[in-house]
């Protein structure tokens, strides 16, 4: 997961459009474990903050305000843009994505509806996360009829060079949007509860905050790398009569658990009305 990928030669340049959050963390990923060049990427965002963002953090990338104020040669279009703007972003003359790779991180946007706007079918759409910056993303992708196999190898590189890369069916990305693409926000906010709670307890807020995050940390790996099922660990933890078993039973009381699922449940469903 963490190797370094060896550069594709054939698709070595990018276009990025939309130069926000998303595409700051897949890009910045990638860039720092050297799968692409600064100078390989061109970004199209219209907002100053990003442009500002850009221009500080990687100033030799290219960045321009719109698609017609830049010349886009690029071997790789990404859309990162907001889902509902994809289709003005594709919306362009006939003939104009030809002979691109164009993968898209929108959520909700199928690859069907990709496929449409583009007016091709070497089409990729992808589900990634935010950890992606630090290398331990977790993605999703499924490619459609016309994408070669060294576009795919490029995809699995490149997302495996920033964290898990898993193909699956489009009609699974829903699911795997609310689980991994929403799924860290679910996590920041059980850290930010449990670092709360230290407080409560009497902690000081930066001690608090370090231990809730190293203990979500070291409770993934835990379970990642023993393999073990998750409620044979958190079984492990629970003495009888002890401090855990308490504060479960106060979990489960308040519907954790429940709240959990019908979170992903419902992240789906949302995923589901944006096609
Ligand atoms: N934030 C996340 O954790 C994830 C986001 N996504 C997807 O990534 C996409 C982008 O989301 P974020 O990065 O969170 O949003 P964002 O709002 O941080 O970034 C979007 C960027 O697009 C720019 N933009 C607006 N109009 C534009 C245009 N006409 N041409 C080019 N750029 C334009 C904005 O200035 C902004 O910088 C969305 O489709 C979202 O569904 C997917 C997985 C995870
Ligand atoms: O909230 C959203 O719509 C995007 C998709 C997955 C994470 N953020």
């Amino acid at each position: 997961m963490q190797e370094k990928p060896t550069r594709n030669q054939s698709l070595s340049t990018l276009t990025l459009i939309g130069g926000g959050q998303m595409g700051r963390a897949l890009i910045g990923g990638m860039l720092d474990r050297d799968v692409i060049q600064e100078n390989d990427i061109r970004v199209i965002d219209p907002g100053q903050a990003s442009q500002a963002w850009w221009q500080e953090n990687r100033p030799a990338v290219a960045v321009r305000d719109t698609l017609e104020a830049a010349s886009v040669d690029s071997d790789i279009v990404l859309f990162a843009v907001k889902p509902y703007l994809v289709a003005k972003v594709a919306k362009q003359p006939a003939g104009f994505w030809d002979g691109k790779l164009v993968v898209s991180i929108a959520a909700g946007i199928t690859l069907e509806k990709l496929c449409g706007l583009v007016g091709h079918q070497r089409v990729v759409r992808v589900m990634p996360n935010t950890p992606s910056l630090v290398g331990a993303g977790a993605a999703g992708f499924c490619a459609a009829k016309d994408v070669l196999p060294s576009d795919k190898q490029w995809i699995e590189t490149a997302l495996g060079s920033v964290g898990l890369a898993v193909e699956i069916e489009d009609s699974q990305m829903d699911a795997l949007t609310a689980v991994s693409g929403s799924g860290p926000a679910y996590v920041c906010l059980i850290v930010e509860a449990m670092a709360d709670g230290g407080v409560l307890a009497g902690l000081p807020r930066d001690l608090a905050l370090k231990l809730a995050t190293q203990t979500v940390l070291g409770t993934a790996k835990m379970i990642a790398e023993t393999g073990r099922h998750p409620a044979e660990l958190k079984d492990a933890v629970a003495s009888p009569a002890g401090t855990t078993i308490a504060a479960l039973q106060v979990l489960e009381q308040n519907g954790l658990r429940a709240a959990l699922i019908d979170a992903v449940a419902t992240a789906a469903r949302r995923s589901k009305e944006l096609h």
